[in-house]
C-alpha cells in the first residue's frame, strides 16, 4: 500500500494547500483499492449490485428463429415485386411449442408472436396486412420484404458470447438479461462498508431540544442517503462532540468496522477543532485546501483501528470480520462541515472513489452542456459548483439557471437544483447564453 507521500509524488503540481479540483480524482484513484470478495445472491436481490465475474451466455436468446408478429409465415423467395401473393394456410403455430408438419411451395402457416419459425420459412406478414378467404390468404404487393418480422436465433445473446462484464452495475435491464439466461443467482462484489459520523459541538441530533448557537445535524442524513443510493453499506455512527477522547474512540470504532470512514466538520482552521489532530494521530492523512467552491477544506488518507482497552471486545470482533474481508485500515474522507460543501465534495470526489472501491467500472454519466440563462461571475483559478436548474428552453435547447443564493450553508439550493453547474478551473465569467457544463443529479444522486 502506497503512502500518501508516494501518491503525492505521482501527481504533477501537487500542493495540498492549493490543490486543483481536477487533480483530486487521480490522487483518490491511487489511494482506493477495489474490494475483491464476492458473494452469491439471488437474482431478485441483485439490483444495483456490482457483477463480480463476466457472464458468458450459456444459451442463445432467443433459442430459435421465431415470429415477431401475429400473422402468416412463408418462404419469402416466393415474393414478386408489384404482385400479390396468395397462399394456402396449412396450420397454426402457437408460441411455446414447435409446429409439426411441412409447409410446401404455395403454402403458409398461421403463426403467433414468439412461435418457432419452421425450417424454410423466413418471412412473416402481419395478419392485418392480409386478406383471407377460406383457407387462402393474400399478401398484397409491397407490404413485406423477404426476412421481415423474423427474430433470429441468438440475436439478443448468442451462446458462448459475453452477456455482461465484471464491474457492471446490475440495472433492472441487466437483471432481466440474467433472467433471460435462466440465472437464478449471481456473483456480486461485496458492498463496501462506509461509516459516517458528524463532528462539532454546535451540532444537535434529532430529538434534542434546540439550543442557542446550535444547528440540527443535516449532514448525517444527506451523506447516509447518498451512500445508500450509491449502493454501499452505510454505518451510522451518529454525532461526536469536539472532544479528544470521544473523537478517538469513534474514529477507531469506525476504522475497525468500515472500509471507508466519512466525517463532516472540523477540517478547517478553527481553534476548537480536535478532529484534525485526531485524524493525524490515527493515520496517514493529508489536509487539503482545494481550489474550489464550495468545499475548500478536505482531509484525505487512511486511518487504522488499533485496539483500545475499553472497546477491545467489539473491536476485535469487527476487526476479524474486516480481516476476513482482506483489509486492516480504512480510507478516510474528512469532509467540510457546511451542508452544501459536504454534498458537493461527496459528489465530486467521494462518489467516484467509492465507486472504484465497489469495483464498479461503468463509465460515469457524461456532463451535459446547457446555455446559461444568466451571467455568472467566476474567477479563473478555482473550480466552482453552482446549484442549477436545467430545463428545456422554447428553442428546444437545454438552458440552466442558478437556484439563487449559492452560500455553502444553503442546503435548500441542493433541494431545488437538479444538477450542479461545473465552472472549470481555468474558466472565467459566463455570459448569458454561454454554454456551461452540468452534472445532472439524476444518475448520481438517484439510483
Ligand atoms: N479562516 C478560515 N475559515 C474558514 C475557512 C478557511 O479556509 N479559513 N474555510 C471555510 C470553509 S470553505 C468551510 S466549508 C468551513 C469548513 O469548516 P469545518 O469543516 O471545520 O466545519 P465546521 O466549522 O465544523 O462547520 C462549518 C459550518 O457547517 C455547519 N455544520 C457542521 N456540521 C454540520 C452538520 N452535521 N449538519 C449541519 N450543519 C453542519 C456548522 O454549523 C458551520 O456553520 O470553514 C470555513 N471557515
Ligand atoms: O467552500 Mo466551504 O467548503 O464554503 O463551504
Amino acid at each position: 500500500m502506497k503512502s500518501l507521500e508516494a501518491i503525492a509524488a505521482e501527481i504533477a503540481g501537487y500542493d495540498p494547500q492549493a490543490l486543483r479540483a481536477d487533480a483530486v480524482g487521480a490522487f483518490l484513484e491511487r489511494l482506493v483499492e477495489p474490494v475483491r470478495e464476492a458473494e452469491t445472491v439471488a437474482l431478485r436481490d441483485a439490483l444495483d449490485r456490482i457483477l463480480a465475474d463476466d457472464v458468458i451466455s450459456p444459451l442463445s436468446v432467443p433459442p430459435h428463429d421465431n415470429s415477431a408478429m401475429d400473422g402468416y409465415a412463408f418462404d419469402g423467395a416466393a415474393l414478386r415485386p408489384e404482385a400479390a401473393l396468395t397462399l394456402r394456410v396449412v396450420g397454426t403455430a402457437l408460441a411455446g411449442k414447435a409446429w409439426q408438419g411441412t409447409v410446401g411451395p404455395g403454402e403458409c402457416l398461421k403463426i403467433m408472436t414468439g412461435a418457432i419459425l419452421p425450417a424454410g420459412l423466413d418471412t412473416v406478414v402481419p395478419q392485418e396486412f392480409t386478406r383471407s378467404e377460406g383457407d387462402r390468404v393474400t399478401v398484397p404487393a409491397g407490404v413485406v420484404q423477404r426476412g421481415d418480422n423474423r427474430r433470429l436465433r441468438g440475436e439478443d445473446l448468442m451462446a458462448g458470447q459475453p452477456a455482461l462484464r465484471r464491474g457492471q452495475r446490475l440495472t433492472p435491464a441487466a437483471c432481466g438479461l440474467l433472467a433471460s439466461l435462466g440465472q437464478q443467482t449471481v456473483s456480486v462484489l461485496r458492498r463496501p462498508r462506509v461509516a459516517y459520523f458528524s463532528t462539532g459541538d454546535e451540532i444537535l441530533s434529532l430529538g434534542e431540544a434546540p439550543r442557542e448557537g446550535a444547528v440540527y445535524d443535516s449532514n448525517r442524513y444527506t451523506v447516509l442517503g447518498l451512500l445508500r443510493r450509491l449502493g454501499c453499506e452505510p454505518i451510522d455512527l451518529g454525532h461526536v462532540r469536539d472532544e479528544p477522547t470521544a473523537l478517538e474512540a469513534r474514529f477507531r470504532e469506525a476504522a475497525a468496522q468500515a472500509d471507508a470512514v466519512i466525517t463532516s466538520g472540523g477540517v478547517s482552521v478553527g481553534e476548537a477543532d480536535y478532529t484534525k489532530a485526531m485524524m493525524k494521530k490515527l493515520g496517514d492523512v493529508a489536509f487539503w485546501r482545494i481550489a474550489m467552491r464550495p468545499g475548500r477544506p478536505m482531509a484525505v488518507g487512511r486511518i487504522s483501528a488499533e485496539k483500545t482497552p475499553d472497546s477491545q471486545r467489539e473491536t476485535v470482533v469487527s476487526s476479524y470480520e474486516k480481516m476476513t474481508a482482506g483489509s486492516s485500515d480504512a480510507v478516510l474522507f474528512g469532509l467540510p462541515g457546511n451542508p452544501v460543501a459536504v454534498m458537493v465534495t461527496f459528489l465530486a470526489f467521494v462518489r467516484p472513489a467509492l465507486l472504484r472501491m465497489m469495483g464498479c467500472t461503468d463509465a460515469p454519466p457524461p456532463l451535459l452542456r446547457a446555455h446559461s440563462a444568466e451571467a455568472l461571475r467566476k474567477k479563473p483559478g478555482r473550480t466552482e459548483y453552482q446549484r442549477g436548474i436545467v430545463s428545456r428552453g422554447a428553442d428546444g435547447c437545454l438552458s440552466v439557471r442558478t437556484t439563487g443564493n449559492q452560500g455553502s450553508g444553503v442546503l435548500r439550493s441542493m433541494v431545488q437544483a437538479n444538477g450542479l453547474i461545473v465552472l472549470h478551473h481555468d474558466q472565467g465569467n459566463v455570459g448569458v447564453g454561454d454554454l456551461v457544463d452540468v452534472m445532472m443529479f439524476d444518475g448520481v444522486m438517484g439510483p
